[in-house]
């Protein structure tokens, strides 16, 4: 199964590209990628940005697509309404499924996605996606709407509905509780959620990355996407609970962990 990946690079190797094919990899799945910029980044932030050219971003897709079978499509940090365009236009003609991990501000606080960006997002490529996968901020962002309870998420995902998402993930990694509970709504059903305990850590950078690259390999190994969903919930919750303790400020996870004999953590479906 082949799959492909539309995001920055992070030199720490922890988000973005690294983080997607880490995943892929570990799924069983090939990992093609269309680099969009490359960040000088480590656990303590990104240093630097170099934004690809769109026309190279498109390239990279060219390549790619000419010759691989690809069973599905992620995007990641996209940074540029010029290269959000380009993607969308070159996608717009493949009819893959197309799982949107709608990056904007790294752990650290830096942004990975000009503000303008924004509505290109809404526009020309929110109505080709199967799954969307904001985080609250995200969602918050992308709505307008503050999410501050049950009923302001459901707004939220209703906007992005509205779009032409199939399926919108809202994720509670920034919540409060003690859980961490990501809610999925789509068109027609009913929502659902999949819960685990919250860990107490720091080491989450690419925790969205991974979640999104899980469900993206789920997809291209032809699961549903409720299963794949429920299954990168797995994937992410086992690279969380295992840190790797690398780095000296928000460490990366631990690819490795859901295909090592380590304890893993029931996910509940709600
Ligand atoms: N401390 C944590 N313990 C367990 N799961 C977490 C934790 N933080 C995030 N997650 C899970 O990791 C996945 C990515 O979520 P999130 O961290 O919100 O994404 P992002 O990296 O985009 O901010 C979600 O499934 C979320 O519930
Ligand atoms: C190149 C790149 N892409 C994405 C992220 C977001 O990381 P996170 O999943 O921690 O929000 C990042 N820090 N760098």
């Amino acid at each position: 199964m082949i799959a492909c990946t539309i995001a920055g690079s992070d030199s720490g190797g922890g988000a973005g590209i690294q983080a997607d094919v880490k995943t892929f990899q570990e799924l069983g799945v090939f990992g093609t990628t269309a680099i969009t910029a490359l960040t000088a980044q480590n656990t303590l932030g990104v240093h630097d940005i170099h934004a690809v050219a769109p026309a190279f971003v498109v390239a990279q897709l060219d390549a790619i697509l000419a010759d691989f079978d690809v069973k599905a499509v992620k995007t990641g940090m996209l940074f540029s309404s010029d290269i959000i365009e380009a993607v969308a236009s070159r996608l717009k003609v493949e009819h893959l499924p197309l799982i949107i991990d709608p990056v904007m501000i790294a752990k650290g606080g830096q942004s990975l996605l000009q503000q303008q960006a924004i509505d290109a997002l809404k526009t020309y490529l929110l109505p080709l996606a199967t799954v969307c996968t904001p985080n609250i901020p995200e969602a918050e962002a992308l709505t307008g709407i503050v999410i501050d309870s049950e009923e302001t998420m459901q707004q939220a995902a209703s906007h992005l509905l509205a779009c032409g998402v199939q399926y919108v993930v809202i994720k509670g990694g920034h919540a409060a509780g003690n859980t961490a509970r990501d809610a999925i709504f789509t068109q027609h059903d009913a929502p659902f959620y999949v819960e685990t305990s919250r860990a107490d850590t720091k080491h989450t950078h690419g925790t969205g990355c991974t979640f999104s690259a899980a469900v993206t390999a789920c997809i291209a190994k032809n699961l549903s996407v409720r299963d794949a969903i429920i299954e990168a919930k797995r994937f992410v919750d086992a690279a969380i609970k295992h840190p790797l303790g690398i780095g000296q400020g928000f460490g990366p996870t631990n690819h490795f962990a859901y295909n090592q004999k380590l304890a893993k953590e029931n996910v509940y479906v709600l």
